[in-house]
């Protein structure tokens, strides 16, 4: 994923001939920034890269001697460059840079603070940068754009002393791209650092309008914004997104299960004091305080496991939605990579059922066997389209568990990178494939039976637009997924009311959307659907 003035030899868009917002723009404008102009400094001639410069490996080895957190801020940057144009994932790459760099728990603590603080805050930095540099920041080459992120967010959003965060993000400029364009970076770093970030936002009000003033704002595409507001208005709490906003911007706690009959929260958090607390929306559920997960040996032998409270309580729910009969059989049909699987697994061992685990994709379904295998239950894991379990089972599960593909809007906290990847045209086609599963899941349910349906997506279109459609069923009715959710929760998780009923307006269904601002956990959205006898 490049883009103009990368490198790749094109020229830049919007009259701009220099690169690097490196001067030789010829506007002569001043910068934006305070009375400060980044041309002082950028535009000293120093930061044109000529060919000799471009033609220098973009990586030049290991950070300098400079201590951890100069190699933290090294391995930040790597990530966030792999994020940016290689369309890597941050959760995946970045325990994999921090052990290559042999960084100490300290300063592992750093580099991830470094890396998703940046990247959630990506849209406001970029405005910032933008009104600093007087450029757009697809005109900056990606190498200077992803530095001058990690720095705008030491200066404006950590405790990192100015004059540091400037000389550490000069530095590392000189070390990833040039000289010429660690000068640039010189320039835009101290625009940047001579308005605080509340300035800066009153700033965008002046300077901003439409999307790109959401976009600043909120550090969200204005899409996502707008599909945050309908869902929090359908509760009637549209007054709530700001809120919302600030949490998908904040770093989450690690969240924890402890699987029941293999792990016992309670016996955990008087083991581990210093280390973990209560959850605050899953009996089972557990918080880490600090430092890496691993630190927890339960989590080691499988018993314990990373899991957001949001997803416990949808498949709690699920195995609680009617009284169960032993030798039920269950389904999670979209099973990958498993998490919820083990809690099934679990559960059915407590319960007495059976579990059956699908997942689409060979090398997730892989990933589900994994999962399970600490368990020793062997759970049966398949590989089929899902779609297609209907025809090819029907009527033969009690509880199926639909834990759909989605966009993922629910989890921006956790993968704040996944807000720039996705486009309004993802949910169409995410709503085709929604609507075909719950249909298949609902024909491989025995009459009397219950699926889950689960996004990690608040959007209405995933949510209840996908539920509705199969409400339109004559063999289907929607629970009270509300007070069946209230049941299996800790005391006090606060729900607004979310009506779930079928066209003719019969019956008591409920839809539960469970929210990171309101409840602690990722937007999990859930409904309960029986088939009717
Ligand atoms: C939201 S994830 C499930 C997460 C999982 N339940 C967990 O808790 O770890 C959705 C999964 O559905 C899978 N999937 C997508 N299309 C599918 C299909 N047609 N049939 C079965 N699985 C599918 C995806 O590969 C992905 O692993």
């Amino acid at each position: 994923m490049t883009r103009d003035g990368d490198g790749s030899g094109k020229r830049p868009r919007g009259g701009a001939s220099g690169r690097n917002g490196s001067g030789g723009d010829g506007s002569g404008r001043g910068g934006p920034g305070g009375g400060g102009s980044p041309r002082n400094g950028a535009g000293r001639g120093g930061a044109r890269h000529d060919a000799a410069e471009r033609a220098r490996p973009e990586r030049r080895g290991p950070s300098r001697g400079g201590g951890g957190a100069t190699a933290a801020r090294r391995v930040a940057y790597d990530v966030l460059h792999a994020v940016d144009t290689d369309e890597a994932y941050a959760n995946l790459l970045l325990p994999h840079r921090i052990a290559e760099a042999r960084l100490s728990a300290a300063d592992a603590g750093l580099a991830t603070e470094l890396c998703f603080g940046t990247l959630r805050g990506r849209g406001t930095y970029d405005a910032i940068i933008a009104l600093a540099a007087d450029r757009s920041i697809d005109l900056i080459d990606a190498p200077v754009r992803d530095v001058l992120r990690l720095g705008a967010h030491q200066l404006l959003a950590t405790r990192v002393a100015p004059h540091a965060a400037v000389n550490e993000t000069v530095e590392l400029a000189r070390e990833v791209a040039s000289r010429g364009a660690a000068g640039f970076v010189n320039a835009v770093m101290r625009t940047v650092s001579r308005t605080s970030l509340d300035d800066w936002r009153a700033r965008f009000a002046e300077r901003l309008d439409g999307d790109a003033l959401v976009e600043a704002t909120t550090s969200h595409p204005a899409w996502i914004v707008r599909a945050l507001r309908d869902a929090l208005t359908a509760e009637g709490r549209q007054d709530e997104l700001d809120a919302l906003v600030a949490a998908d911007n904040a770093s989450p706690r690690v969240g924890l299960v402890a699987l029941p009959g293999f792990a016992d929260a309670a016996s955990l958090l008087d083991a581990h004091p210093d280390l973990l607390e209560e959850g605050t929306a899953s009996p089972l559920g557990l918080r880490l305080l600090r430092g890496d997960p691993s630190a927890v040996a339960e989590v080691a032998d499988g018993t314990v496991r990373v899991q957001d409270e949001g997803s416990q309580l949808v498949a709690l729910a699920l195995a609680a939605s009617t009284p169960i009969v032993p030798g039920e059989r269950w389904l999670d049909l979209c099973a990958g990579p498993g998490g919820k699987a083990a809690l099934l697994a679990a559960l059915a061992r407590r319960d007495g059922t059976e579990l059956v685990a699908n997942e689409v994709q060979p090398a997730r379904a892989r990933l589900v066997r994994r999962a399970l295998e600490p368990l020793r239950l062997g759970v049966p894991v398949s590989e089929l389209d899902g779609r297609e379990i209907g025809e090819l089972e029907p009527a033969r599960y009690d509880r199926v568990l639909v834990d759909a593909p989605c966009t993922g809007l629910g989890a921006l906290r956790r993968r704040p990178e996944s807000r720039w990847r996705k486009s309004p045209v993802d949910v169409g086609a995410l709503v085709e494939i929604q609507e075909a599963l719950l249909d298949a899941a609902l024909d491989a349910t025995r009459p009397g039976g219950v699926v889950a349906y689960v996004t990690c997506s608040p959007h209405l279109a995933e949510t209840t637009g996908v539920v509705r459609r199969a409400l339109r069923r004559d063999d289907v009715e929607a629970l009270d997924a509300e007070a069946v959710v209230r049941a299996v929760a800790r005391p006090g998780l606060e729900l607004a009311h979310r009506p779930l009923t079928p066209a003719d307006g019969s019956g008591h269904g409920t839809s539960v959307q469970l929210w990171p601002h309101r409840n602690g956990t990722d937007a999990m959205f859930l409904a309960l659907l029986r088939r009717t006898p």
